[in-house]
Formats: structure tokens, sequence, C-alpha cells
């Protein structure tokens, strides 16, 4: 790549702010999303993803803050469709228009020929029906053309909002492959999405946001790290148990608010806890082990986070 669209592809969000009214629907987030990698931009429902991600491509205007990509605010670029290309939510297609048709609209636009919208109909594997109206595509194949039109000025930075949205088994296949063959070639790649368990087998990095706040950026596998089992164990005798578990596993416990007779221990095995209380003669009504899976650490960081905030207009 030459001249524009050859910067260090960096995606930079500084201390950006986003108030409607009242609402305050990001508030002062600061990450960065790097080259070479496919990052995950994860958060629940109405967590401030499109507002973030409209600021980037310059359709909201900050309440205060940057977002830049090679060190420029979007309507720094020249060549914008060179450097980023973005699909948010569900385009809107002209739904008399064929595919080909909808593309050659923007190759003027993004500055390439009619080839070029060939080639990328040929890589989302709508070629075949490239002469068809969109009015008749599925949700997946709007999604495939929504990325394509995204890939025209062949860009280093690629958005996509919910790519795998409507797209069947066969399509996520390919689509996580796909992604990965962008990162691969030295690509920024940024995909959102509100479960972290549709992005897991794709991203490398996670950039996690809840009510319009940072909650955690990090590896997947950092992430990943605190996904755990831990062992659940209830008696009706709640003083012998409670006993048990201050002399053998003081520091083991998990629950926060632990109801009398009922603890959950992290770091030790059923059979550990199971030979102990058989040892001090202690009844168990339950002795179980619990699997905390990814998807519900990233649940319990999304819920615990501040209600957004109500700011003075
Ligand atoms: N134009 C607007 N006017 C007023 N409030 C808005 C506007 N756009 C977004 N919001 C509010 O800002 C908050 C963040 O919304 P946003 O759409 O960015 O979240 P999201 O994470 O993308 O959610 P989703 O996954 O549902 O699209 C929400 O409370 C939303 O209601």
């Amino acid at each position: 790549m030459t001249g524009e669209g050859s910067g260090d592809g960096v995606v930079a969000v500084n201390g950006l702010t986003k108030r409607f009214g009242p609402v305050s629907a990001v508030e002062d987030l600061t990450f960065s999303v790097g080259p070479g990698r496919v990052t995950g931009f994860l958060g629940p429902n109405g967590a401030g993803k499109t507002t973030t991600l409209r600021m980037l491509l310059g359709l909201v205007e900050p309440t205060s803050g940057t977002a830049t990509v090679d060190g420029h605010r979007y309507s720094e670029l020249s060549h914008p469709a060179r450097v980023i290309g973005a699909a948010l939510e569900a385009a809107s297609f002209h739904p008399g228009r064929s595919a080909r048709d909808h593309l050659r609209v923007y190759a003027p636009q993004a500055g390439v020929t009619d080839a070029r919208c060939d080639e990328v109909l040929d890589v989302v594997g709508l070629a075949q029906v490239a002469r068809r109206r969109v009015g008749g595509f599925s949700l997946g194949m709007r999604q495939r053309l929504g990325l394509a039109t995204t890939l025209l000025g062949d860009p280093q930075v690629l958005v996509l909002d919910e790519p795998a949205n409507g797209l069947d088994p066969e399509g996520i296949v390919w689509l996580r492959g796909y992604l990965r063959h962008l990162a691969s070639e030295g690509r920024t790649v940024l995909v959102s999405s509100h479960m972290l368990s549709e992005v897991q087998q794709t991203v490398d990095d996670v950039v996690i946001i809840s009510r319009g706040r940072l909650v955690h950026a990090s590896p997947l596998a950092e992430l990943a790290a605190r996904a755990r089992r831990s062992v659940v164990v209830t008696s009706p005798d709640h003083e012998g148990l409670q006993r048990l578990v201050t002399h053998r596993w003081p520091t083991h416990g998990t629950d926060p608010e632990p109801a009398p007779g009922r603890v959950e221990l992290e770091g030790v095995t059923a059979a550990e806890v199971g030979a102990a209380a058989h040892a001090a003669g202690l009844e168990l009504h339950e002795l179980s082990v619990r699997e905390v899976a990814l998807e519900d650490v990233f649940l319990e960081m999304t819920s615990a986070a501040p209600a957004h905030e109500e700011v003075a207009a």
C-alpha cells in the first residue's frame, strides 16, 4: 500500500465522551486497537458501541475527546475509503439495485474501478448473484454485501458492527476465517458484538465497555484466564460447614455474600471437600462443580458497572 492508508493502522480512542442531552452514551473512553489482530469491541445492548464507532467514522461529533485512525480524525483523511472501511448495523440497500450496481455506486467515492467491484463480490462469495436484485437477498447475503462495500478501497482498518448477524453456520465459519486472513495481512480488524461467545473463536484482543465506560481491555487469553471452576458445598449444619471452611480453606471462598449453609470454593476439588467433610463428620446436601464460563466472566463484568450517568445538559 502506498500513500494514505500506509499509516500505522492504529485506532486510538482517547478520553472519548458523548452526551445526548442528559444521557452520557460514552464516558471518558480510552483504548487503542492495533494492526495484525482481530479485536472484539464488546458490550451489552446500549453500552455505547455504535456511538463510539460512529464517532470514529465522523458520523457523530464527540462532546469531548478524540477517536483517530493513523493519528488522524476521520474528517482529516483525504481518502477515507483507503484507510478505513466500515459496515455499521444493517446497511440499507436500494432493493431494486443489483449487488454489482450497489457497489458501482460506491466505487467512484472509494476511487476504484468496476473491476474492483467484481473482485470484492468474489471475495465475499457473492459472484454468482452479482446481478440479482438486493431486494431478494437474505440477511446473510446483505451482510456479505456490506462487507464487500467496506473492502472496496482496500482499507488497512476494518470496522464491522455485529457482522455475524444473519449468517448461517457456514457463513459464520467463513467470516471467522476471512477476518483472521485480513488480520494476517497486517490489517486492523475491529468487530463489535454484544456477545463474547459470538466472537470468542475469532478475536485476539477484547475491549469491553458497559454503560459507556471501559471495563476491560486485554488479549483474549488474559480474560480467558479468569474463567474458572468452583466447588459449591451446602450443609444443614451451617456452623459446622463454616468451621471446616475457616479451618481448611480460609482464603478459597468466592461468594461475596455467602448464604448460611452454603459456600463456593475455588482452587479445591470436590473430592478434597468431600473427604474433609467426611473426616469431620459433616453432613453435606450438595457438593457440585460449577463452571464459570468466559461468557459469565463477561456478563459479570458488564453488569457490575455503574449505571449510565445522568449529567447536567
Ligand atoms: N441519537 C441519540 N439520541 C439520544 N440517545 C442516544 C442516541 N444514540 C444513542 N443513544 C443512547 O446512548 C446509549 C448507547 O447507545 P449505542 O447505540 O451506542 O449502544 P450500543 O452498545 O451500540 O447498543 P446496541 O448493541 O443495542 O446497538 C443508549 O442509552 C442509547 O439510548
